[in-house]
């Protein structure tokens, strides 16, 4: 198993390309189920999650094509198979994004029940409920969601959501593009992948109305043709790397990142004692002063995400003073910090808030983290440490980060992937 090792104490300087985001490619993958395209999506990220979204839509017999040269993915076809397994959904949780699509184009689906991960209990009865008031009959059986339309396909439906669901919304949104009427999502998601979403539908002939608003009306149509789409730049992977200069002392460029995509996390940053400007082709990200203790709790967008929650932490370790980090999302998302302790961070967590005291320096140690955000933060704080850092179970960050170690490389860490 692949491991990183990093030795730290570098400024970081230059700049770093900001691959297609994570969150948004999938959801769109799963949108290429609405019709027989081509659906060719361009800036596609190189990731893992990638290659599993390509395998569960093979299987339900859609032709994938991932051309990594040319960062584009081709989906076309129609689904022939209308079964999301157990073994690819266990692995990725935004599997179940199949649910919606093969429903309301196919009138049936089984889909295994996600179940839980490691960051939190992350239920799916929003998806379920929503997909209910558009008629869909729903049971639970086996681990398997079994869902069925009424004779004549979903019904248009206004669903108000009790609590914002990135998933749900993504979920209800491609349901009701080919639903018979309107739908109205009210309370939906507004994250930047959702509105990439809705662009994407629309130029596959959907018509959607409220983009980037907390409340998305859908009128359906019949159904949806090839459209190309490019994915928008990942903002998770742009306030990583702003992370990256930031807790180096550095100052780098990140090619492509949107100001208004990171939020609230900009202002935050900025609040911490980092630089933040805004470029026509980027971020110039830098920080040539101390860093200041700040607090900050994790919302939905446009509030700080919960993406983001690691990489902060890891960032506030060496700020002057405390911050105190509270995860409103997740229930378990805090499993970076004994890791960072190992590193000589000073961290107190009580149920969903953490007070952080920041401490001079860290020190290089070997870790181990559980979950995509966390790993990141733990390549985070071995950039500043003193002395050698090993993150172990490298498969998390080949998730959601493309070519981490090369991209750091390039702007002057010293960081390898090393073999077992
Ligand atoms: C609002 C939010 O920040 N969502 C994050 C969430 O999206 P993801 O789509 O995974 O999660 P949701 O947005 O659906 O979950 C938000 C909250 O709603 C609850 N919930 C959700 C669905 C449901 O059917 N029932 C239910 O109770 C969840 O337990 C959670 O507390 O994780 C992704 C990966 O880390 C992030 O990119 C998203 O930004
Ligand atoms: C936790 C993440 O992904 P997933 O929802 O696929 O678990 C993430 O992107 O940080």
């Amino acid at each position: 198993m692949d491991r990183i090792r990093i030795r730290g104490g570098k400024p970081l300087h230059g700049a770093i390309p900001i691959s297609g985001a994570k969150n948004a490619t999938l959801p769109l993958m799963a949108a290429g189920l609405l019709t027989d395209g081509p659906l060719v999506l361009e800036n596609a990220p190189d990731l893992a999650d990638i290659a599993t979204m390509g395998a569960l839509l093979a299987q339900h017999g859609l032709t994938v094509t991932h051309d990594k040269a040319a960062r584009t993915i081709t989906l076309s076809g129609a689904a022939t198979n209308l079964e999301a397994p157990y073994d690819i959904v266990r692995k990725m949780r935004a599997s179940v994004l199949v649910l919606g699509p093969l429903l309301a184009r196919f009138g049936e689906a089984k889909v295994s029940l996600p179940g839980g991960c490691a960051i939190g209990t992350r239920p799916v009865d929003l998806h379920l409920k929503g997909l209910e008031q558009m008629g869909a009959a729903i049971e639970l059986d086996s681990g398997y969601i079994h869902a069925k339309a009424p004779a004549g396909g979903l019904r248009g439906a206004r669903i108000i959501f009790p609590t914002v669901s990135v998933g749900a919304t993504e979920n209800l949104l491609m349901a009701a593009a080919l639903a018979e009427g309107t739908t109205e999502l009210v309370n939906a998601a507004r994250e930047p992948e959702i509105g990439d979403l809705a662009m994407c539908l629309m130029r596959m002939g959907a018509r959607v109305e409220g983009i980037g608003t907390d409340r998305l009306t859908v009128e359906g149509v019949r159904s949806l043709g090839a459209a190309t789409h490019p994915i928008i730049p990942d903002r998770i992977e742009a306030g990583t790397y702003a992370c990256a200069a930031a807790i180096t002392g550095g100052q780098v460029m990140l090619e492509g990142a949107r100001l208004a995509d990171l939020g609230a996390v900009v202002r935050v940053l900025r609040d911490a004692g980092v630089d933040v400007a805004e470029r026509n082709d980027g971020l110039m990200v830098s920080r040539l002063n101390g860093l200041h203790g700040t607090d900050v709790m994790t919302e939905p967008f446009p509030g700080f995400a919960t993406d983001m929650q690691a990489q902060f932490m890891a960032l506030m370790c060496i700020a002057d003073g405390a911050s105190m980090i509270t995860e409103t999302i997740f229930e378990n998302r805090f499993m970076h910090v004994p890791e960072l302790m190992r590193m000589g961070a000073r961290i107190k967590y009580h149920g969903q808030s953490a007070i952080v005291r920041g401490v001079p320096k860290l020190s290089g140690a070997p870790v181990m983290a559980t979950d995509l955000r966390a790993s990141v933060s733990l390549v985070l704080a071995g950039l500043a440490a003193q002395g050698e850092t090993i993150v172990n179970r490298v498969y998390h960050l080949d998730r959601g980060y493309e070519a981490v170690e090369r991209k750091l490389a390039a702007v002057g860490a010293d960081i390898e992937r090393i073999g077992a």
